[in-house]
Parts: C-alpha cells; structure tokens; sequence
C-alpha cells in the first residue's frame, strides 16, 4: 500500500485540521501509511507590518506554494480551509473531497460586559481581521469601533486579553478545531451577520490524475457540506469577487430544499445589498450563479468593484 503525504499550512490551525482530516482518513484506510508535512506560504512570511490589502488580494495568498507542492509530487493530498480557496481551481488539480463542515458560523469573544454584539456599548472596540465582518460592523452598528486585527487565531486571542479590543469577532469553526470551543461567547446568527462562502469547511486537494489519491480523500466527502459550500462558492464567484471581498453566504438544506442567502456591502458600510433564493440541492451551483447575477443587476456589481484593490 502506498504511503501518502499530506501537506499544510504549519499554524496551530491548520495543523489541528489537517490531524483531524488524518485521523478520518485513517479510519477508511487502515492500511494506508499517512504523513504530514507542512509547508510555508507567503500569507505566513508576510504575516504582521508586510501584510496588505492588495498582497491579501493576491489569489492563492494562502495556497499556492502548498499547490507547488502537489504539482512537484512533494505531497499527495493538500488540506485546506475552503474559504481560502480561489473560486477557480489551477490547471491540473482539483478538490477531490469536501468534510463534514463544522460551523460556519462566526464567534463573539469578548472581555467582561462585552459578550453579546446586541450589548456592546457605543464606542466599543472591535477587532476583526474580514472586510466582511468590517462592512457588516460598519452597516448596521456605525456606533462601534472597528479596528484591524490580524494573525492567527492565537495571536488575536493574545491582542484581546491586551488594552487595545474590547471584543473580537473571528470564525467559529477555528476556535472549535483548536478545542478553544468554551472561548465562544456568542455564535452570532446567520441571519445577523452571514458568514464567509465555505466558512468552517476544509477541502482536500489532489492532482487531477492522481487516481489513488482521489480515491483516498473521497472516502471523507460530504455530500451536504459539498451541495452548501458550492452554492455558497458559486455565488462568489459569480459576482466576481474574491475571499477578501466584503461577501456573505450561506446555505442550508432543510426538507430537501437548498436555501441560500447572499450579502454584499460597501466597506465603509454606506451601502448593503442581501437576497436570498432555494431549489433542489442537485442545482446548487445553478442557485449560487443566479443570485449573484440578481444581485449583480441590483447594485452589488459597484460594491464589489469598489473593493477590489
Ligand atoms: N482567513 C483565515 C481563516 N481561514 C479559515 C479560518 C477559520 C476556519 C474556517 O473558516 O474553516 C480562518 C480564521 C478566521 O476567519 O477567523
């Protein structure tokens, strides 16, 4: 049985990922020897004073030495957080499998009085590290403070015991993955605050020709996470926007039925557009497409342009 390299990102996260993935995949494959390696890409050298904007905007900021990698054969199946993802897979690989996502949602961590976005004081101060989460602060609480905070999840748990963030809002999923669950203060509601496209879903990633190593991912697929998070995708994609870009999406299947809901705003919160659409899962990407064209026709075309860097 051949052995198989499994390849990430070295940060507490995304190595707590990838031995959650390992261990699922060990399970289905008792046989199969899996190692882990991690690899160093330009989001982690550029961390801190270096990072901006426009080198965030770069697509595969996060991915591409990683995808280098399983090109050159160095590993065999690439672990990732989904919504890091471009939207367009790079010639010769794809996402050959989708796991069980956590929770999409995003978290409220915050200090004494500080604990339910509904009760932040005016002025409060917000750390958040997303466009999104920014626009969406900007929109509807214009009263508080939103101030950068970036790094890993970590770091910015270590900036909110400090004297500059009364508050952080960061996604769920991380602090579940790191067992740092009983931080969580408030899950804040979908229909409040509507998370990244794919947030709190991971993707494995393979060479295209990779037969085996296809075969071994798929054994951890998700068929509802994969219907969700593709029309969550589709979505952004349509609107011709990328992770950095202040877009919100989320789907869910209740009796059969795909409802997806769609966000967009400006980044200084001046301007929202949200609209929402549902049909059969089997048509997910379909449902994804048409409702960033909807919303493209009703004014989302100059938000996201106007983000773009
Ligand atoms: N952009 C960084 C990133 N990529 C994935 C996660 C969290 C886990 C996930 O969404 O799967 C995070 C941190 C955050 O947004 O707080």
């Amino acid at each position: 049985m051949r052995s198989i390299t499994v390849g990430t990102r070295g940060s507490t996260l995304a190595l707590a990922q990838t031995r959650w993935v390992v261990a699922r995949l060990k399970e289905e494959w008792p046989e199969t020897e899996f190692r882990i390696q991690t690899i160093v890409t330009k989001g982690d050298r550029n961390r801190g004073s270096l990072e901006n904007m426009a080198a965030r905007g770069d697509k595969g900021f996060w991915v591409k030495e990683i995808e280098d990698a399983l090109l050159g054969g160095r590993i065999d199946i690439a672990v990732h957080s989904l919504k890091d993802l471009p939207t367009q897979q790079p010639e010769g690989l794809e996402i050959a499998s989708i796991p069980k996502r956590v929770d999409a949602r995003d978290a409220l961590v915050g200090k004494e009085g500080m604990k339910k976005l509904a009760d932040l004081p005016p002025g409060a101060r917000i750390g958040t590290s997303s466009a999104r989460r920014a626009a969406f602060l900007r929109a509807f609480r214009p009263d508080l403070q939103v101030l950068e905070l970036r790094g890993n999840i970590d770091t910015r748990l270590a900036a909110l015991a400090g004297n500059e963030y009364d508050a952080i809002i960061l996604a769920a999923a991380g602090l579940i993955r790191i067992e740092l669950r009983n931080r969580i203060d408030e899950l804040i509601d979908p229909g409040v605050l509507l998370p990244a496209p794919g947030q709190g879903a991971l993707a494995l990633e393979t060479r295209s020709d990779d037969d085996l190593g296809i075969e071994v991912a798929y054994a951890i697929h998700d068929l509802t996470t994969d219907d969700r998070t593709t029309a969550e995708r589709e979505f952004l994609a349509g609107l011709g926007a990328g992770c950095v870009a202040p877009v919100g999406a989320h789907a869910v299947i209740k009796n059969g039925t795909l409802l997806l809901e769609g966000w967009v705003g400006a980044l200084d919160g001046s301007k929202v557009i949200q609209a929402s659409t549902q049909g059969d899962p089997a048509e997910c990407a379909d449902l994804g497409a048409e409702l960033a064209q909807d919303m493209l026709e009703r004014g989302a075309r100059e938000l996201v342009e106007a983000a773009r860097v």
